[in-house]
């Protein structure tokens, strides 16, 4: 059982996915995925788990149940409205265990007050005050909600909080029910009740912010810094409509900032990504790629300047380090914004030497590939390394023109220019396809050169949709099999890139042929 330590320095984490979460989500989940979750929020180190609303249907009872007998490291809690029969539901539920916390709840701003439970104001003070004394028959763990704090009037909220101290809640929470105040604003609201309400120190001060303005993170922050000691959040910031402030950025700024702060979790960082990506599947609810320090992209680098920074230290662009929230290691994206550092050191990554390549030509050639795909992968690189088209630009066969067309109703037909030698020409042809017509003009350019293709093998090499294409092809000239490869984004230009390979073989083949027959004439002679 986790003791939750109330002095000043320490903050209780209380996580709300299974139940402020769960209520956000395009369908329910069920007890087993429930359970699963929970057990991941007690190795993450979280003191509270809210994990349902027991009566609201018999399925959130069973799982409240379940996870009240399961969890032995945090302490679970149920959430109830101000009525007896709610409280009894989660009594009943989480007796199992124990020591459970009952949650119960009465929203206190005016506008809900008056237009959603139709009450009085002292209406209300009594109802709460009946709840709470109801719940601390079951437990003397009990939390109080004024649900809609944030635009509840400072006088009416002081009241509230100071009657349900009185009665018995051992935990007062603050919500901005509707992500409305700003930071100063609700830490305001935080230091006034501090400053107003003579029992507050009987009770530890929560707070749970919601995000409908972005500031769900920012709010409970301000709050912490005046006071409040418990912070109520959800993994990934799931929750009701823009969601809740999220656990690990809250937990992350308090690791992070501690020598500012001065303020800790029980949170278990490391356990941060895997909890993460829990939640996520089984709650289908993907993580945007920049959310901070889950997002896919939070420890990733794009950039060059950045890339190289990140190389030369890895703290002059990341304020923590991945392995502080469990990820192995940071990603260096290669893309068309990254420099020469990365991609030599990426080079050095997959074992090859600086003196084995030619940076500035590799870089060239990865930069056109990087504007053609986005993000060059390490197979990707490897094959620029290896098929380099740069050291086709001084061959006697260079492409310098292909335009292909194909489709359902259209004869497929290419037009290909060639430099040969000092020559260029242009051919146009068509075909059982883009790549057979593109081969055919081919072969008009070089007419009187004959090639018969006796194999042509095509290959997806890279990640995705937009991986290079790689084409081989083997060809026979004059009783010899030649190699060609050829390596594009685009299936129709690897095809011709990879018969100009054979070409330029050929053509070597050919000259070597004539310096050794020149030489045998000059022996001979
Ligand atoms: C801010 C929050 O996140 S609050 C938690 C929200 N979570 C949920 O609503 C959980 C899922 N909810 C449910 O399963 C259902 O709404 C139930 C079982 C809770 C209630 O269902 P129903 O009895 O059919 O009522 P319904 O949801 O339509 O209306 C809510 C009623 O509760 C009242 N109510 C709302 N909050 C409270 C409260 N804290 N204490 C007492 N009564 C309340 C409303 O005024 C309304 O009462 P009325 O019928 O007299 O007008
Ligand atoms: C029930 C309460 C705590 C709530 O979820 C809210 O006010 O947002
Ligand atoms: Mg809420």
């Amino acid at each position: 059982m986790t003791t939750v330590n109330q002095s000043n320095k320490q903050v209780i984490i209380f996580d709300t996915t299974l139940r402020d979460g769960e209520q956000a989500l395009p369908a329910s989940l069920n007890v087993k995925d429930k359970l699963q979750i929970a057990l991941m929020l007690e190795k993450l180190g979280v003191d509270i788990i809210e994990a349902g609303f027991p009566v609201s249907s018999p399925g959130d009872f069973k799982s409240v149940n379940l996870i009240a007998k399961e969890i032995k490291n945090s302490i679970v809690c149920g959430l109830s409205r101000a009525l007896e029969k709610d409280i009894d539901a989660c009594g009943q539920s989480l007796s199992v265990a124990d020591h459970f916390r009952i949650h119960t709840f009465i929203a206190t701003s005016d506008i809900h007050v008056d237009t959603k439970l139709r009450k009085s104001q002292d209406e209300v003070v009594e109802m709460a005050v009946k709840a709470i004394k109801h719940a601390r028959k079951y437990t003397n763990d009990v939390e109080f909600s004024c649900e809609d704090a944030g635009r509840t009037h400072i006088d009416y909220l002081c009241r509230m909080v100071e009657s349900a101290i009185n009665a018995g809640a051992t935990t007062v929470n603050i919500p901005d029910t509707v992500g409305y105040t700003t930071p100063t604003e609700f830490g305001g609201i935080i230091q006034n009740l501090y400053n107003r309400v003579p029992n507050i120190d009987k009770a530890v001060i929560s707070v749970h912010c919601h995000n409908d303005l972005g500031l769900a993170v920012a709010n409970s922050l301000a709050a912490v810094e005046q006071g409040a000691r418990q912070v109520e959040c959800t993994v990934n910031g799931i929750g009701e409509r823009a969601g809740n402030c999220s656990l690990e950025e809250i937990a992350m700024i308090l690791q992070t900032r501690y020598a500012m702060l001065g303020l800790s979790t029980n949170i278990n960082s490391q356990e941060i990504h895997k909890a993460s990506k829990l939640v996520s599947n089984l709650c289908n609810m993907p993580v945007q790629a920049n959310k901070a320090i889950v997002g896919a992209n939070a420890f990733s680098h794009s950039s060059g300047i950045h890339q190289d920074g990140v190389l030369k230290g890895q703290n002059t662009y990341e304020i923590m380090t991945p392995e502080s929230v469990g990820i192995n290691k940071n990603k260096l994206n290669l893309t068309s914004r990254s420099g020469r550092h990365v991609i030599k050191h990426r080079l050095g990554e997959l074992g090859y030497q600086a003196d084995e390549y030619d940076l500035d030509a590799i870089y060239e050639a990865f930069l056109r590939l990087a504007d053609k795909k986005g993000q060059v992968f390490d197979y990707d690189l490897e094959a620029l390394l290896f098929f380099d088209q740069q050291k086709h630009d001084h061959a006697h066969y260079q492409l310098d023109y292909l335009l292909a067309n194909s489709g359902r109703n259209i004869i497929p037909n290419a037009t290909v220019r060639l430099k040969v030698g000092d020559q260029s020409i242009t051919e146009s042809a068509v075909g059982n396809g883009p790549v057979d017509a593109a081969y055919n003009a081919i072969m008009r350019v070089v007419k009187g050169h004959k090639i018969d293709i006796v194999d042509f093998k095509l290959d997806s090499k890279g990640e995705g949709a937009d991986a290079l294409a790689q084409v081989s092809v083997v060809a026979e000239y004059n009783g010899r099999r030649f190699n060609g490869i050829g390596l594009a984004t685009d299936i129709v230009e690897s095809g011709v890139r990879a018969l100009i390979f054979v070409l330029n073989n050929t053509y070597l083949a050919d000259q070597i042929d004539e310096q050794k027959s020149q030489q045998e004439n000059i022996v001979g002679v």
